[in-house]
Order: C-alpha cells, then sequence, then structure tokens
C-alpha cells in the first residue's frame, strides 16, 4: 500500500486544469455495451476505477483502443456473456460501483445482466433496490444469491416500457434503467429520476447514439425505445467533485490557483455553497479564479442569524461527495457551520482526525458534525493518517497540505481511485508532497 508524506505550510501558486468526470466516465462506459458501433470517448480520467470498468468491459469482449492518456475507442461487436459466469467476474466485477451499471445496457441489449455486490467507497449502507425495481417494472426476471451476493436479471422476451416513480432519486439507477430502456419496445416514463450533470450526458450521448429521450436535467424522463443504437463520439465533462476539491485546498492553503476551463455553467450551486463559507472565487471566462484568502474568510449566517447548514441533497441540491471538501475548509474559517451528511452514515467518522490535529468539531451524531472555525489563529497540527474514502482522503490530503509539519496519509489508493496523478499536479503548484510505494 502506497504512502503520501507531505510536508504542509506551504503556500501554492498556479492554474490546474480539471479532470474528466469520474461519475461520468463510470456511466458513460457502460453505454459503449449498448451498440455493436464503435463509440469514441475524450476526456476519460486516468484513475483507478475508470481503468478497472475499461478493464472489466475488456475481459467482456468489449474492443478497446487507447488513442491517448485520456482518450479510447470501444467496440462491442462480440460480447462475450459467457464472462458473466466466470469466477474471474465475481472477483473484477465488485472492485468498483460503477460496474453495477454494465447490467442495465446488457439486459436491453442481450436479455440478461449479471453482477457480484459492487464495491466503492465504504461509506455506510449502499442499497440497489431502485435499480432492480426499475428491470423488473420494465418486465425482467431478478434473482439474488445471498450466499454469494449476486445479482441476476433476465428477460428472454426483451423489456417492455413503463411508467414508474423510483422511490428515491438514486444516480447510478437511473443510469442503469435508462440504459436498460432506450431498447425497450414502446415508453419507458421515470419519475423522479436523478438529474446530476453525470445524467444529463448519459442522455445526450444516448440521444447521439439514436435513442429518444426527452426530459433531459429533470426528474421526469421519457425514453420511446428504439431497435438500435449506433456509435457515437463522447467527451466527458470537468469533474465538479474535484473542482471543488482544487477551491477548498486554494481556500484552505491561502493560495492562488486558476482553474482553467472548469464548465462553470454546469457547477449548479457548487461556487455559491463556497461562497457562503466566506472563501472569494471569481469567475474569469470559464476558469474559476481563486486569489489568496489574505484575511481568512468568514461563514455567513443566515438572514436570520442562525447557523448556516451544509447539507447534501439529489441535484441540483448539494453533492453529499463535496461535504467532506467543505467541512475540512470550515475548520480554518471565522464562524460556525453545521454539516449534515443525510444520505450516507459512515461518511463523518474521518473527523477524529481532524479533532487530532487541533480542528474544533463536535460530531453530534453519524449525519451531523459542527465546525468552530480556527480563523488561522491556530494552523492544524501534522499527524499519521489512513485515508478511509476517496473523498475523505482528499481531505485529509487538503488538511495535511495546510497543516504544521510533515503528516503521512496511509491507503492512498483511495484518493487514487478518483483523482488523476493528484501529487504530481500538486507538486506542480509547488506543494511538497511525496508518493513512498
Ligand atoms: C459511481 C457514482 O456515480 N457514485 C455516486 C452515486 O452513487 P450511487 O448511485 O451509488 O448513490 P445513490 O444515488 O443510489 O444514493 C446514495 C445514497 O443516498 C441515499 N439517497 C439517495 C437519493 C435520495 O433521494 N435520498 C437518499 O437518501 C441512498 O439511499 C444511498 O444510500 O451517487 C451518490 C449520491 O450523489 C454519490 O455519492 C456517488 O459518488
Ligand atoms: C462515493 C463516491 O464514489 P463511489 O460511488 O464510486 O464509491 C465518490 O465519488 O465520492
Amino acid at each position: 500500500m502506497s504512502i503520501f508524506k507531505i510536508e504542509g505550510g506551504h503556500q501554492l501558486k498556479g492554474d490546474v486544469i480539471p479532470q474528466g468526470a469520474k461519475n461520468e466516465a463510470l456511466q458513460v462506459l457502460c453505454a459503449v455495451l449498448l451498440t455493436s458501433e464503435k463509440v469514441t470517448i475524450n476526456n476519460i480520467p486516468d484513475i483507478l476505477d475508470v481503468n478497472k470498468l475499461i478493464e472489466l468491459l475488456g475481459k467482456l469482449g468489449v474492443k478497446t483502443e487507447k488513442l491517448n492518456k485520456n482518450s479510447y475507442t470501444f467496440q462491442a461487436d462480440e460480447v462475450n456473456l459467457s464472462y458473466l459466469e466466470s469466477d474471474d467476474f465475481r472477483q473484477t466485477g465488485r472492485a468498483l460501483r460503477g460496474s453495477i451499471m454494465i447490467v442495465g445496457p446488457l439486459l436491453g441489449r442481450f436479455g440478461k445482466g449479471y453482477i457480484p455486490k459492487p464495491g466503492g467507497d465504504k461509506i455506510g449502507r449502499r442499497r440497489l433496490d431502485t435499480h432492480f425495481e426499475g428491470f423488473i417494472n420494465l418486465g425482467a426476471d431478478f434473482r439474488y444469491n445471498r450466499e454469494e451476493y449476486f445479482y441476476g436479471v433476465e428477460a428472454p422476451n426483451g423489456l417492455t416500457g413503463t411508467y414508474m416513480l423510483l422511490d428515491e432519486a438514486s444516480v447510478t439507477g437511473t443510469a442503469n434503467i435508462v440504459m436498460a430502456a432506450v431498447l425497450a419496445k414502446g415508453t419507458t416514463t421515470i419519475y423522479n429520476a436523478a438529474c446530476e450533470p453525470y445524467i444529463q450526458q448519459l442522455c445526450k450521448m444516448l440521444n447521439a447514439m439514436g435513442a429518444k429521450i426527452t426530459g433531459i436535467g429533470s426528474n421526469l424522463l421519457t425514453i420511446e425505445g428504439v431497435e438500435e443504437l449506433k456509435g457515437c463520439k463522447h467527451r466527458i465533462l470537468p469533474d465538479m467533485i474535484e473542482i471543488g476539491s482544487w477551491i477548498g485546498l486554494a481556500a484552505m492553503t491561502r493560495s492562488e490557483i486558476t482553474i482553467k476551463d472548469a464548465a462553470w455553467d454546469e457547477l449548479g450551486i457548487i461556487p455559491t455553497t463556497f461562497s457562503k463559507l466566506g472563501i472569494q472565487l471569481e469567475r474569469r471566462g470559464d476558469d474559476i479564479h481563486i486569489p489568496v484568502q489574505t484575511d481568512g474568510y468568514e461563514i455567513q449566517n443566515y438572514i436570520d442569524g442562525s447557523i448556516l447548514t451544509l447539507a447534501d441533497a439529489p441535484w441540483p441540491g448539494l453533492t453529499p461527495d463535496l461535504l467532506s471538501v467543505l467541512l475540512v475548509v470550515a475548520t480554518q474559517a471565522r464562524g460556525e457551520v453545521l454539516i449534515h451528511q443525510k444520505m450516507f452514515e459512515s461518511r463523518l467518522f474521518f473527523v477524529d482526525k481532524l479533532i487530532d490535529m487541533g480542528a474544533k468539531i463536535i460530531l453530534c451524531d453519524p449525519h451531523r458534525a459542527v465546525i468552530i472555525g480556527h480563523g488561522f489563529k491556530s494552523q492544524l497540527k501534522a499527524t499519521q493518517m489512513t485515508s478511509p474514502d476517496i473523498r475523505a482522503g482528499m481531505s485529509l490530503l487538503i488538511a495535511a497540505l495546510s497543516a504544521k509539519g510533515t503528516s503521512t496519509i496511509q491507503n492512498i489508493e483511495q484518493i487514487d481511485r478518483g483523482y488523476e496523478n493528484v501529487d504530481i499536479r500538486l507538486r506542480q503548484l509547488g506543494a511538497k508532497i511525496e508518493r513512498i510505494d
């Protein structure tokens, strides 16, 4: 297991180019299974989870050609369905969360899809009911092997479109059901659909392949089934979670950073959420410029003077994937904020490490933490820590970069799952960070 060694307390400076979005990549890569024609995808982030999914597609028989570091073509004209019954699939399939989204396209195109319980962050319960209820609504037979945690759906006579109301606006669940429905007979209507930019991008790509999806960007999607889909070219958006992480890092280390080509209009309430913590940031064309926060940053209260709450919600609410970063950034603000992680029940436990480093945090319960900012009057202290999940890992890295002294972070594979060459890019900004293998 690799380690990051970080000498904190240095100001950084420079430009960063955001990577392509991890969660969009995981969806659109699965969509290549829907056609026998060639699909080209650009701006694919070179990160562990995405590379594992590309490897899984290769094992399924998808012909994969790497055009350059972040562009590939895929052709699923000879899919090997027997691989789904192999022991190797039981291992490879569970290595990441995104693998669940092979089920919808396989079911839609070939009438069957299997998956072992997928991996991903250990951040609380992560049920898959929404996915499978959706497939059942489309007419699939479902089975689950409890001993092996193995899920399967089959529809030998094809799927039939229908109306469905999802029990929750699940991101990967919506993507999976949409990918099954595009090849179903008749019209499918999905209400309470998730509508994150990841889903919008997937739907636009599917339409470019010949699908007929309307309602994109809303929670009501209508999908008129088609006989078959063709190839296309698709470009993945910049990763909004990575962009938020760079904003947080700049503020907390009081650095001047410009995030290039950030696709500002796709960021929803992310920029204003950082502004609520008092962080200065400026839109320059499609770049985000974060100046040195010379006087620190002060958390805004509500109009009536009550304490600010930052809580996650399905899009266009605040993504849960940025709450850990917002939390760590608040430790140096002036003022107080309540962080309420509603979706996941085990995502805030990493605050223990921040408390060890000197941060003033009260963990009220597994979902809520109150942060009392230091206002840069006292620096965090360096320490040794382990990355529990991808976003907590990044937050601990930000804490270490701002702290006095040398910290180490173990289990950095968790950070590599979602952040492309983060150590190299940080060094380019002047950070003192070393990867020890
Ligand atoms: C690979 C991928 O794309 N992963 C993202 C995806 O995971 P994923 O698609 O697995 O997450 P879901 O959207 O299914 O739900 C996440 C959790 O939130 C709960 N929930 C969901 C919807 C809702 O309205 N209320 C609610 O409480 C669910 O019960 C679940 O525990 O979306 C999550 C929520 O944005 C993100 O954290 C993950 O980074
Ligand atoms: C929770 C996340 O990822 P995954 O769903 O892949 O575990 C994340 O990206 O923050």
